[in-house]
């Protein structure tokens, strides 16, 4: 059956319920504020403010059984080579769980602790020696997941290394980044999974050559020949990668090696012991206690019965505010497909638009449009109980917003005066960690991972490729030429623009 004829029972539950409001649903079973909630582990998360009711929820969960979300996921675990497309395995979940009996995933499980251990050795030689600084220079996958779990997890005061980023191909990022530090004491790893991408090319030269040679220079990838060679980094200083882990699920990988740096091993290997026990739970558990079933089912409801073309995720902690840069990556590489893995076209529509920030800055800024806006913008709320700042007052005020913000998208608030009135039944869901730890971390992340891997079994996509992004690179690649003046582009307004451009 294809994922349309699957999902027009979603639409029929959806239409079902279309005048019924999030308000009524809630007064109708008040028992859902607390049975449409489950705890894993370090994270709760509540979907009682979703505009689904027991019946409409059931459906989602058929859909999954008949999709084979169970299956599925085992093929995952198993290393099947799910990414069909590229004829690989995926298995992210070996580098940090040991769930399957499979050749191919006990070999990769070896393989990562193997390289686990030449990374703890690293890692202890370079906070051993006189380094003050390291520079992890990668991009997309190489960059966004090392640098939020450095930023969310790093104490306030700095550690033994600082650890800097740098991933835009524009020059002024590495002049930003550079500044201030001294080239006899800093580092610099160069994460690429291919080594062929041109950014971390490109500012892995500048990098080497501000380092006055790759003395310093360590690198991260799946082709240590051509990180060998390109850079002359000799193999004991580079660490390995698989094809076998996709870029935006390798923070898990030796791509984690800035983590280790900044945080400590011993913090890297707790934020993947808090992914592993996340995969036990997604891999083991029914679908209707499933904790990435529910947030993959939540985000179906919304796209394809409720047709939301955004999906918002605000994280009230400061510490997590890269968390929507990270996830756009995950999410919108991964979903972004409008062909099914056998290449037909989807005839369902797939990922909305993710987007987000930090609250309660946001309040300030697009909130109004959530409110009062013509498009209703589903959204997780994701909050931290414990507080860990002096600032008790601040910390209070912060779980304030944060409540009344889904109450107030809930419950919306009538007046005469239509400019004044708030219409309301914008659906939520709110993540709660217990606490903001490396092992309440890499749940989460390993949370979002298995949400967006279940949507793709839904849709019947590939999660796992990602040629969109390969067209434009190529472009790029054939208008250097043009841009140094040494050929003419062929479309018009490219010429027109080029005239500006070269000064
Ligand atoms: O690690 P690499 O090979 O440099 O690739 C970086 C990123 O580029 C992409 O291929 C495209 O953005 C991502 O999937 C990947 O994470």
């Amino acid at each position: 059956m294809s994922p349309d004829a699957r999902l027009s029972t979603i639409r029929a539950q959806a239409g079902r319920l279309a005048d019924t409001s999030l308000q009524a649903l809630l007064a109708a079973d008040p028992a859902r504020a607390r049975d449409f909630a489950l705890q894993v582990g370090p994270i709760y998360a509540n979907f009682a403010r979703q505009r689904y009711d027991r019946e409409a929820l059931a459906a989602l969960f058929a859909l999954a059984e008949r999709a084979g979300a169970h299956e599925r996921l085992r093929a995952l675990f198993d290393g099947e080579k799910i990414n069909l497309t590229e004829g690989r395995s995926v298995l992210h979940t070996a580098l940090r769980s040991d769930l399957s009996a499979a050749p191919v995933a006990r070999e990769a499980h070896a393989q990562a602790l193997q390289a686990r251990t030449r990374m703890r050795a690293l890692a202890g030689a370079l906070t051993a020696s006189d380094i003050t600084d390291v520079v992890s220079v990668g991009i997309g996958g190489s960059d966004l997941g090392p640098r939020l779990a450095v930023d969310a997890l790093r104490a306030p005061q700095p550690g033994r290394l600082r650890v800097h980023f740098l991933s835009n191909v524009d020059g002024h990022a590495a002049q930003r980044v550079l500044a201030g530090l001294d080239p006899r004491r800093t580092a610099a790893v160069l994460i690429s999974k291919t080594f062929g991408t041109q950014e971390t090319l490109l500012n892995g030269a500048i990098l080497r050559d501000w380092l006055g040679g790759t003395e310093r220079l360590y690198a991260v990838s799946a082709n240590v020949q051509r990180a060998a060679e390109s850079f002359a980094i000799p193999p004991e200083r580079i660490l390995p990668m698989w094809d076998w882990v996709g870029g935006r699920y390798s923070l898990w990988s030796a791509v984690g090696f800035p983590v280790a740096l900044a945080l400590g091993m011993d913090a890297f290997e707790a934020m993947l012991a808090g992914a592993a026990e996340m995969d036990a739970h997604v891999l083991r558990t029914p679908l209707p206690q499933n904790l990435a079933a529910w947030h993959a089912l939540t985000a179906v409801w919304n796209r394809n019965g409720l047709g939301y073309a955004t999906q918002a995720v605000h994280a009230y902690d400061e510490r997590l505010k890269l968390l929507s840069n990270y996830l756009q990556q995950l999410v919108m590489e991964s979903l972004g497909k409008s062909v099914r893995t056998d290449g037909t076209p989807v005839d369902v529509e797939t990922v909305p638009v993710w987007w987000g920030g930090a609250g309660t800055d946001t309040q300030h800024s697009f909130f109004q449009a959530l409110h009062q806006g013509t498009s209703i913008v589903p959204s997780d709320f994701i909050g931290v109980v414990r507080n860990d700042s002096p600032y008790v007052d601040n910390h209070r005020a912060l779980h304030a917003n944060l409540l009344a913000q889904t109450e107030a998208f809930a419950h919306g608030q009538a007046s005469d005066d239509p400019h004044r009135a708030y219409a309301g039944n914008r659906p939520s869901t709110t993540i709660l960690l217990d606490a903001l730890t490396p092992r309440s971390f890499g749940a989460l992340l390993a949370l979002y991972e298995h949400s967006v891997y279940l949507q793709s079994v839904v849709w019947g996509i590939n999660a796992f490729d990602q040629f969109g992004v390969e067209l434009g690179k190529q472009v790029a690649n054939r208008l250097l030429p043009a841009l140094a003046g040494q050929a003419e582009a062929d479309d018009p307004v490219t010429r027109e623009l080029l005239l500006r451009l070269r000064g």
